[in-house]
């Protein structure tokens, strides 16, 4: 009789794999380099953006003043004393009744505190202008430290680079920036029947799809997936497989024989590498046969071979921790609330993460299951965009009920055109 594993409920299954530490080392890169990682290193900010005033507009810097009492019937005429672009800086100050031709971007001269656009002013050969209009102090400039200002703490670290982050680094002058090292996580498929994508089928066996899942999982979290192969269900060829590949990664995914059956070797391997197991068994669907041990500062990550379990397994247990690795100040999938778009009747002792996409009507987020919701199945995994998180223990869900779900990816956005509804109050 095979001894029957106690499930771990998954928040605590979650928190025992988080109490580990996966080497986190730092390296500089050059910032056009840097994107798609996390920031190692709080970054401040050493001058103001913009570092001076600044005319938003193509037009004419004036002295406010000058145009009190300025209208349509009393035109004022001022003197050009000269033009700056961007880039420039006017030599002097500029004196009562005279204004300076100026471009976008350039710094505002001295004296002059406003800046009217081009077109409302009526040029009188390239010496003169004639203004109809008051101009107010201020108008028209954007101002030193307005976007951002010296000393405040731009980019905290662990801080995902986007585009926007880049665009912040260049503009602060960040041109190598400290970023966490992408964590080294290795692959091993166990099975089989397993045949690799380019094999043709033959009777019994089935391709690998978790080695491939895996790859693209570990490199969409930011790591470095590292493929070591498929294995039959040798327990040497597999200890041998598992040995070898521990020495060279961070962090060990295998996939497949973590159950019961007569050739589910893994536990006993995870066990002959003397790595401590933490749990067998965790109160989920899919994924409850998923096996984590410590094996010094490496951890083994033991996943089902069923896809949709081993893809769960995965985004709950391997991410968060890669992504603490990372740096990551938020290393768990994002939670957003949504509605059930269709009955759950399961009634399940455990957790489900069903996987599935979800859309928008009436405003509202609904969410619904992306295919065969089995543990062995690979379509579901294909269409999700959220895991719906449903709590154990439950007779079943109800469609509208409103459940939390995981965020698992961007998705590829709407088609053109968007809405042209303009909100209203009313
Ligand atoms: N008597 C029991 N049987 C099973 C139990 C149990 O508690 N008692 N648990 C079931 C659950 S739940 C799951 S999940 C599976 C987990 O099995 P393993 O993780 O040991 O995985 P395998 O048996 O090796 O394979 C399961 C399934 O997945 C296919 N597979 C394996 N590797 C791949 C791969 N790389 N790509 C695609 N598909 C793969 C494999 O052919 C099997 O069909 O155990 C249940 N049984
Ligand atoms: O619990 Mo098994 O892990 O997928 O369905």
């Amino acid at each position: 009789m095979v001894e029957k594993r106690k499930p771990m409920p998954v928040e605590d299954a979650v928190r025992a794999v988080m109490k580990q530490t996966l080497a986190a080392e730092t390296e500089m890169l050059p910032l056009a380099e840097a994107h798609g990682r996390m920031l190692a290193e709080d970054l401040t900010a050493d001058h103001d953006v913009p570092p001076f005033n600044k005319s938003p507009y193509d037009g004419f810097a004036v002295r406010s003043e000058d145009t009190t009492g300025a209208g349509r019937d009393r035109p004022v005429t001022l003197t050009v004393a000269g033009e700056i672009g961007a880039g420039s800086v006017f030599p002097r100050p500029v004196e009562k009744g005279e204004v300076v031709r100026i471009m976008t971007g350039a710094e505002i001269p001295a004296g002059c505190d406003a800046v009217v656009m081009l077109e409302l002013v009526k040029e009188l050969g390239s010496d003169a202008i004639e203004l109809k209009r008051e101009i107010k102090h201020h108008d028209n400039i954007s101002f030193q430290g307005e976007d951002a200002k010296k000393g405040t703490v731009l980019v905290e670290k662990g801080t995902f680079i986007n585009p926007g982050i880049s665009a912040l680094l260049a503009t602060f002058g960040f041109a190598q920036v400290s970023v966490a090292k992408k964590p080294r996580v290795g692959i091993i498929a166990t099975g089989s029947e397993l045949l690799e994508a380019g094999e043709p089928l033959e009777p019994g066996k089935i391709r690998n799809s978790n080695a491939y899942m895996a790859i693209a999982q570990v490199e969409r979290a930011g790591g470095e997936a590292v493929y070591f192969g498929k294995f039959n269900d040798d327990f040497d060829d597999c200890l041998q497989a598992t040995t070898e590949a521990l020495q060279v990664v961070d962090a060990l995914i295998t996939t497949g024989g973590v159950s019961v059956g007569d050739y589910d070797y893994m536990p006993a391997i995870f066990e002959s590498l003397g790595a401590d197991v933490m749990f067998n068994k965790v109160a989920m669907r899919p994924g409850s046969v998923t096996t984590v041990a410590a094996a010094g500062s490496k951890v083994l990550f033991g996943l089902s071979g069923n896809p949709s379990a081993c893809y769960v397994g995965f985004e709950l247990f391997v991410r968060p921790l890669m992504r603490t690795a990372m740096k990551s100040s938020r290393p768990h999938l994002k939670k957003q609330s949504a509605f059930l778009a269709m009955d759950f009747p399961k009634a399940n002792p455990f957790t489900r993460f069903v996987r599935a996409s979800s859309y928008v009507e009436d405003g509202k987020v609904y969410v619904k299951p992306a295919g065969l919701d089995k543990s062995g199945s690979v379509t579901s995994i294909a269409g999700a965009d959220v895991f719906i998180v449903l709590p154990g223990g439950t007779r079943g869900y109800e469609k509208g009920m409103k459940v939390d779900t995981l965020l698992l990816e961007d998705t590829e956005g709407s088609e053109w055109p968007w809405s042209s509804i303009v909100p209203s109050y009313r």
